[in-house]
Parts: C-alpha cells; structure tokens; sequence
C-alpha cells in the first residue's frame, strides 16, 4: 500500500471521541467541540471608559455622587447640569450624556447650592487633587468640554450577548481561556485529546545509561511524548516489555477504560503491570513489526482477533508498519524497531490518527528538492531535509537505524519510486517549542 492511501486510511480508521466538559484550568491545548460564544455582553452594562465625571446637558454641573466599579449604582437619573464622578468600569447613571476624565475638568465656581463659598478653587481638579480631592458632599461644581457618548462604553460594544467569538475547532490557547472566562465560562465542551499508550519491546533495548555489549537505547519510547503531543495527543503511560508472546498478549487483551474511570486494577490484580494499556485510545507497539523470530506482534493480533487494517506500507524506511483494531474498537499502530523507521511510521500512521481524533487541522506541503536523491525502485523514499528558498534540502544521514538526519531536519521529503525531479511532499516534523 501506498503511503497516501495509509494516511489516508488510518485517518478513515479514526472514531472521533465524544466532547468532553472540562474545567477552564483544564482546558489549556484541547480544541473546542463547539463554537466559544459570549455569555454574557463585554461590557456588561454602559460603563465608563475614564475616571472623571459623567455629565448630563452642559456644564457647569453640580457633582450630585461618587460611582465607584462594584460599588452601588447611582439610582437617580442625572439631570442636565448634574454629574457624578466615576471611577473607570463604573456603570454610568442613567441620563449621562459623556464622561469627562478628571483632568479634563477644572472647579467652577459655584452656581448653586452655597453660592456664597464660591469656588472651590480656580485651578484644574489634577492640580487640586494633589492637595484635595472634590469630594460631592462639598458642594462641587465643575465645568469643561463635553462631547456626547464619549468615554461611555456602551453595553456589548466590545463583544454582543451571543456573539460566537472562536469556531469549533480552535486550540484553547492560553489567551482563548481568558477570553472565554471574561465571557461567563467555567467550562469548556473540547475534544478529548486522544490518549496513546507506548509499548517498548525488545530484551535488548535499554532505558538508560550506556547500553552494553548487545544492547541498545531506546530511542523510540524519548520522541514519542512529543510527537503524541504536536499531532493533538497524549501520553496515558509507557510499558517496557520483554520479547515473547505472553507479556504483549496480557497487554493488548486488557479492555479499554474511559478517561473518567478510576486508575486500575489494584496493584495486587493481575495484569496490573499493564493497567496504562487500558487507558488508551491508541496504542502503539515499537519493534516486533517485522516477521523474524523474535516479533510476536502478528501472532498475538491473531490470537486477539484483531483486524489487520494495515500491513505494510511502500515506504523506506518504515515499511514494516501495521495498523490494527483490537476487539473493543481502539486502534493499534505497530513501529518499527529502527528508530528512523518508527519515526516514518509514526508520521504516516499514528499522526494523522491523532489528528484526526483531536480535530487537528491536517496540512499538505509540497516543494522542489534541492539536491541530489536517488529514488528506491519501488518503494516512496522518506528523506530528512530542511526547507531553504532554494526547495528542500536533504541533509543526509538518513540511515533506518539512526535519527541523527531527522534531528537535523525538519521535514521529510516523500520521493516517490521513479522520481525525475518533479515536486515532492514534505511530512513536517515536530518542531521544538
Ligand atoms: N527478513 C527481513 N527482515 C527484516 C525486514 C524485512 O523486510 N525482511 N525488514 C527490516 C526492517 S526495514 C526493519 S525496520 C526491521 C523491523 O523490525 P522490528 O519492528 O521487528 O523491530 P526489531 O526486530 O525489534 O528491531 C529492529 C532493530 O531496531 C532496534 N530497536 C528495536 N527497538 C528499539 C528502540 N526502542 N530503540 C532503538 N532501537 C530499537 C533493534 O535492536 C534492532 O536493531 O526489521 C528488519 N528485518
Ligand atoms: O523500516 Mo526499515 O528500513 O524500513 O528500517
């Protein structure tokens, strides 16, 4: 099989998982399963933009209150030639017409109330308000240049009741949250992201230090986590198994457990030693894809009555990729043990698994190559390279067993069997952060 039609299929093989409640605190990096709307209209109320007066008609107004943000609203409508100072956010009294910054005002002199006190004093409230702060009790009066509607923000203004402000689909950023508490939410309805349990077969595989002699590190199990989490997923847990049939059928046979269930079984339960294989959506084997003696992969799928979507694909590396079902519904994603290759597999199957389940949005790229690349004969090459202006270039390095090529790149160029210079694709590469 092709290595577009395995993309395509194990996108075809994904069931999307239903949307799930979260709390905003939880929501970061999820995407949206419905549009974000406003509950509630940004501002809330006709509220002042400046600290200042809210005026009605012309002045010199008389300062009738104080309103202050959270503080109680002033009743009474204004009536022309009263005003009430206000703090920024306050609701505006009702008759307000503008509101005047504080040090757009100066004190007038008193028209009324006790005339006979005079002004308060000549010079701008900002000059004032160093030395004293009009206070409305004290029979305040101001005057300055008003301007209809201005420093009143209206109610919905910013954002209407209602107004849908993020489609389905949109990545909760850290940004989107705020925006989404500003507009009432305490939670959001997201797309689950997937969870991917690893299991890292091979008796010779290492989990650290310097393998010894007939050992190697394992250098799967480190890329996967980022891979899961840039392709929309995330890492339920991460399994360490011998080689031999028996410990990856008790891992695969273990029923699937909802992302709500509590952790199980209890440890002293058997299988408990494989309760992260349970919680998954996905599962990815790494090595025992192939057919020697020591991949027991096949074998255990059959036993398990598994239905083999996908065995094999025409690409180089990675060719001994699979994609299974399990009984129960979850997909299994089967890597190769050459890390290179469980790196070209992991991007032509698990990704656009993932993707698809998260409701990540796909994204197709094609360039020329810069540099020469010889075609397998019937195979799709899977070549690291780095986008220049020039095309792509490769970067070599590209051996099955080695990621040191793919760590300098940051894509890889599809060239398909008998190329002859035409545009490839580029499969993108998980950027770092
Ligand atoms: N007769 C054939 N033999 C092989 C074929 C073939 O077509 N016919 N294909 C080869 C290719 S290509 C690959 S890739 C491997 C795939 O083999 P497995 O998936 O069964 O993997 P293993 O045999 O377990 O390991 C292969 C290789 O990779 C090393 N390895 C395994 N796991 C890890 C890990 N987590 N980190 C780093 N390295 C790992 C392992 O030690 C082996 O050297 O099959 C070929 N054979
Ligand atoms: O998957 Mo192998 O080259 O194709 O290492």
């Amino acid at each position: 099989m092709s290595w577009t039609s395995a993309r395509a299929l194990a996108a075809e093989a994904a069931c999307p998982l239903e949307p799930v409640p979260v709390p905003l605190d939880e929501a970061l990096g999820s995407r949206l399963a419905v549009p974000l709307r406003a509950l509630v209209a940004v501002p809330g109320a006709d509220v002042s933009a400046m600290d200042g007066y809210a005026v009605a008609g012309d002045g010199p107004w008389r300062v009738v209150g104080r309103v202050l943000a959270g503080g109680a609203v002033h009743a009474a409508e204004l009536r022309p030639g009263e005003a009430v100072e206000i703090a920024t956010g306050a609701p505006v009294p009702g008759g307000a017409e503008a509101v005047v910054p504080w040090e757009r005002v100066t004190i007038a002199p008193a028209s009324g109330g006790s005339a006979s006190s005079g002004p308060v004093s000549g010079g701008p409230v900002s000059r004032m308000r160093a030395a004293r702060v009009p206070a409305w009790g004290d029979d305040v009066w101001i005057e300055g240049a008003v301007e209809v509607g201005r420093h009143i923000r209206r109610r919905g203004e910013d954002i209407a009741e209602g107004a849908v402000v993020l489609g389905a689909g949109t990545v909760v950023t850290p940004v989107a949250l705020g925006l989404a508490a500003g507009l009432g939410h305490d939670v959001l309805l997201v797309r689950p992201r997937p969870r991917v349990t690893v299991l890292v077969t091979g008796d010779e595989v290492v989990q650290q230090g310097l393998p010894g002699p007939g050992r190697v590190r394992d250098a799967i199990g480190p890329f996967l986590p980022g891979l899961v989490e840039w392709a929309g997923g995330r890492i339920a847990g991460t399994l360490r198994l011998p080689d031999g049939a028996h410990p990856l059928h008790d891992a695969l046979a273990l029923p699937s457990r909802p992302a709500t269930a509590p952790p199980g079984p209890a440890s002293a339960s058997p299988g408990a030693a494989f309760a992260p294989a349970s919680a998954a959506d996905v599962l990815v084997v790494c090595g025992a894809s192939a057919k020697g003696p020591a991949d027991h992969l096949r074998k255990v799928l059959g036993d398990l009555g598994a239905d083999v979507l996908i065995d094999g694909v025409a690409v180089r590396p990675g060719h001994p990729q699979l994609l299974a079902r399990l009984p129960g519904g979850r997909l299994l994603v089967g890597l190769p043990g050459n890390p290179f290759a469980a790196l070209a597999a992991a991007l032509t199957l698990l990704a656009p698994i993932l993707r698809e389940l998260a409701g990540t949005p796909v994204r197709h790229e094609a360039s020329a190559l810069a540099g020469e690349v010889r075609a397998h004969p019937h195979d799709t090459r899977l070549v690291p390279v780095r986008r220049s202006g020039r095309g792509a270039v490769p970067v070599g390095h590209d051996r099955p067993g080695s990621l040191w090529g793919a760590a300098l790149a940051d894509a890889l160029a599809a060239v398909p069997p008998g190329w002859a210079g035409e545009q490839v694709e580029l499969i993108e590469l998980p950027a770092g952060v």
